[in-house]
């Protein structure tokens, strides 16, 4: 066996979910072994495997991801080269710093869940914990790429967006990659992946996120809505470590830090479609696997009327345990961060996660009920994220699973 399993795979006794997992070596067959209502799973190298799980196919790209930052570590870097200027009456010094700060500009534009937390607090920490001159805040380059990319398909002009014009986007991608931005925007992103080791492959993949949005609407089983989750968001997680960085006293493996940041992304995503069940549907989308509606006596239909019953608040039960998994997942890489990025990331995670505990405060009702953290609660937990952010890396290698 060539690696113990992470994780994975939870729900209630009378509902047991199977998760998935995320294991080391690529190829490998599952184990799975059920414990009080937890199934663990264990890995096994596979010969060849065509029909890999989302998961193991995902956990390639932390890999690629791990590796990359393992060579840049060793000193191989790339280097920026606009070689396309932009309009504008700039040196290359100026247009970054203006890039920048644009970039901030349209995060703060979108502020919601992250930003609103994030970002005052990272300055904050830069002010008075870590130094008194803002540093640039190169995650805000990924961020706005995101941003742009999601509003592709949900955007005001969602609906002329076809595969063609998510095809130009990857090309443009490419360019940006190759230090021939279009914008701004683009320069700013060029800058940072000239900076930092980060991989395209995260960027590709949540483009495809996108194509899988514009010709998905249903989701079969848990695998299929792993790698949803995935695309949109748990490349969030694969692009913005190699930024935040590692703290240096950590001992943990690059990939299973890796393995946590993807972890936090797809326990946000789930959150997220926890959350929003009534909107979607009524955007005509269920993100909730369809076997496991099925096996609850769940349909669509009873999505789209939308009544609580002793069945959906068992069926809900069992979904919010599992993205709680997943942020159990998050918690353990967190502390291996940089001591700069860990606060905001503690603040978003346990925001994020209060959402679940309001699913809850609302008898589950999520088809008519937004749920949301209060301004209060919100508030409270910035100490506590603090308190947390505290502690860096864990001496004890045993809290993660993977070595270097
Ligand atoms: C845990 C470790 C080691 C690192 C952290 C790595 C990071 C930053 C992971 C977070 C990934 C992330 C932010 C994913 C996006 C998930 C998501 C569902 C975003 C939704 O954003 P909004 O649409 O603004 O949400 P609201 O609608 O709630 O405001």
């Amino acid at each position: 066996m060539s690696g113990v399993l992470l994780w994975v795979s939870c729900g209630p006794k009378e509902n047991p979910i199977s998760v998935g997992v995320a294991g080391r070596g690529g190829k490998s067959q599952r184990r799975f072994g059920l414990c009080n209502g937890i199934t663990f799973a264990s890995f096994s190298p596979a010969v060849t495997d065509p029909s890999r799980s989302s998961e193991e196919r995902v956990y390639e790209v932390v890999l690629k991801q791990a590796a990359l930052v393992k060579e840049q570590n060793k000193g191989t870097k790339r280097s920026l080269n606009l070689n396309k200027p932009i309009e504008g009456d700039f040196t290359q010094g100026d247009l970054l710093s203006v890039a920048y700060d644009r970039c901030g500009e349209v995060c703060a534009e979108y502020a919601k869940t992250f930003y609103l937390e994030a970002y005052p607090i990272r300055l904050v920490v830069h002010y008075f914990f870590v130094e008194i001159e803002i540093e640039i805040d190169y995650t805000l380059s990924i961020e706005v790429w995101c941003r742009r990319t999601d509003e592709l398909v949900d955007g005001p002009n969602a609906s002329h967006i076809t595969p063609k014009a998510l095809d130009r986007w990857e090309k443009r991608l490419y360019d940006v990659f190759e230090g021939r931005p279009y914008d701004m925007y683009d320069a700013a992103l060029s800058d940072t992946v000239s900076k930092y080791p980060v991989d395209i492959q995260p960027f590709k993949d949540m483009i495809e996120g996108m194509r899988l949005d514009l010709r998905k609407s249903r989701y079969n089983n848990f695998d299929e809505l792993y790698l949803y989750c995935y695309y949109v968001a748990g490349t969030v997680g694969l692009m913005s470590v190699p930024v935040m960085g590692i703290a240096p006293a950590s001992k943990a493996s690059t990939e299973s830090i890796y393995n946590a940041a993807l972890a936090l992304g797809i326990a946000n995503q789930l959150t997220n479609i926890l959350r929003d069940v009534g909107e979607d549907a009524r955007r005509g989308r269920v993100y909730l696997p369809q076997d496991e509606l099925a096996q609850a006596g769940l349909s669509d239909d009873d999505i789209l009327i939308g009544k609580v019953t002793d069945k959906w608040r068992s069926f809900m039960k069992g979904q919010i345990q599992r993205a709680r998994m997943f942020f159990d997942e998050a918690e353990k890489g967190v502390s291996e961060l940089s001591s700069a990025s860990r606060w905001p990331v503690w603040a978003s995670l346990l925001l994020y996660r209060q959402i679940l505990d309001a699913i809850e405060a609302n008898d589950y009702n999520n088809f008519t009920k937004r749920a949301y953290v209060g301004k209060l609660k919100k508030l409270l937990s910035l100490p506590a994220a603090y308190g947390r952010a505290l502690i860096g890396p864990s001496k004890n290698l045993t809290k993660m699973v993977t070595t270097k």
